[in-house]
């Protein structure tokens, strides 16, 4: 197995997963720094060979797992049992505190965001991950994570009609050029990427009605740019926001 651990004396390079359930992400982070993305696999194909190809000539001191599909976070305890190792959790030291009834039920994910938010941002904030799911994280104003939303996430929009219907075709989505569609996939295209905007902005309202003082919206995850752009109300697009709250919880556990 190709796992490589230094114990390097200088800064500890700690390897952050973010395990979601369509891509799993892995970044080199520093107490100081996240690094460019090193690799991006995904999520269904995670095994020892893929994890071995994809982070060879990588070298770290310690691994910071957030997952939410435990079979995979599993097999990468597993793979990386020689190294110092941790999975986030509601009970990890996380810097931020947790008002919710029953803390273990939240994604992993939702909390390193909530997290990535605090600190590259402010709060209070809402973050909106539009991923397989789309989440809305709410942060109050004291950096305490209060809850939020879950709902499906844009490839339901294309995955729903392709698998259920005979004459619609799977289309990858893009912005309308108008609302009047003129063709099959573009009337797709209006369903689902102004249709989405709707239900994002409605949401939006819901929680800003409900949240003291005035949030910053930001939204990461791998459809935030293309409905973003149509949604006023989000205010920053953020692709690292997941992987930098890993990187801090991470500089949190290992080097405190
Ligand atoms: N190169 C890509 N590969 C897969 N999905 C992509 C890619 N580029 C954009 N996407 C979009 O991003 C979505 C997945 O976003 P991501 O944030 O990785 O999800 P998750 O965090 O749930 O794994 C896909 O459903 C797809 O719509
Ligand atoms: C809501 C999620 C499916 C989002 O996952 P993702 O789209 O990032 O893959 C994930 O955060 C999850 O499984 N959460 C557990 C339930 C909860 O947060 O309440
Ligand atoms: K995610």
């Amino acid at each position: 197995m190709a796992v490589r651990c230094h114990n390097l004396l200088e800064i500890m390079r700690c390897l952050l997963i973010d395990n979601s359930n369509t891509r799993t992400k892995f970044a080199i982070g520093t107490e100081n720094e996240l690094k460019p993305l090193a690799a991006r696999i995904p999520t269904r194909d995670l095994s020892p060979t893929t994890l071995t190809e994809a982070l060879q000539g990588e070298s770290y001191d310690c691994v910071y797992l957030c997952s939410v599909v435990p079979e995979k976070a599993a097999l990468m305890a597993e793979f990386f049992q020689n190294c110092p190792f941790h999975k986030l959790s509601y009970q990890s030291d996380l810097g931020i505190q947790i008002d919710y009834p029953k803390p273990e039920q939240i994604g992993a994910d939702r909390l390193a965001n909530a997290i990535g938010v605090h600190h590259l941002f402010r709060s209070p904030a809402i973050v909106i991950d539009f991923g397989t799911a789309v989440t809305f994280d709410v942060v109050g104003a004291d950096a305490t994570y209060l809850g939020g939303v879950i709902a499906p996430g844009l490839p339901s929009m294309t995955d729903y009609l392709a698998n259920r219907t005979a004459l619609l075709p799977k289309i990858e989505l893009s912005e309308p050029t108008s609302a009047i569609g003129k063709s099959t996939v573009d009337a797709m295209h209006v369903g689902a990427v102004y249709g989405y905007r709707g239900l994002v902005r409605e949401i939006i309202h819901k929680l800003r009605d409900e949240m003291p003082g005035d949030p910053v919206i930001v939204a990461t995850g791998g459809d935030a740019e293309l409905i973003a752009q149509g949604v006023e109300e989000i205010q920053h697009v953020s692709p690292i926001l997941t992987l930098e709250g890993i990187r801090i919880a991470a500089t949190r556990h290992f080097q405190s």
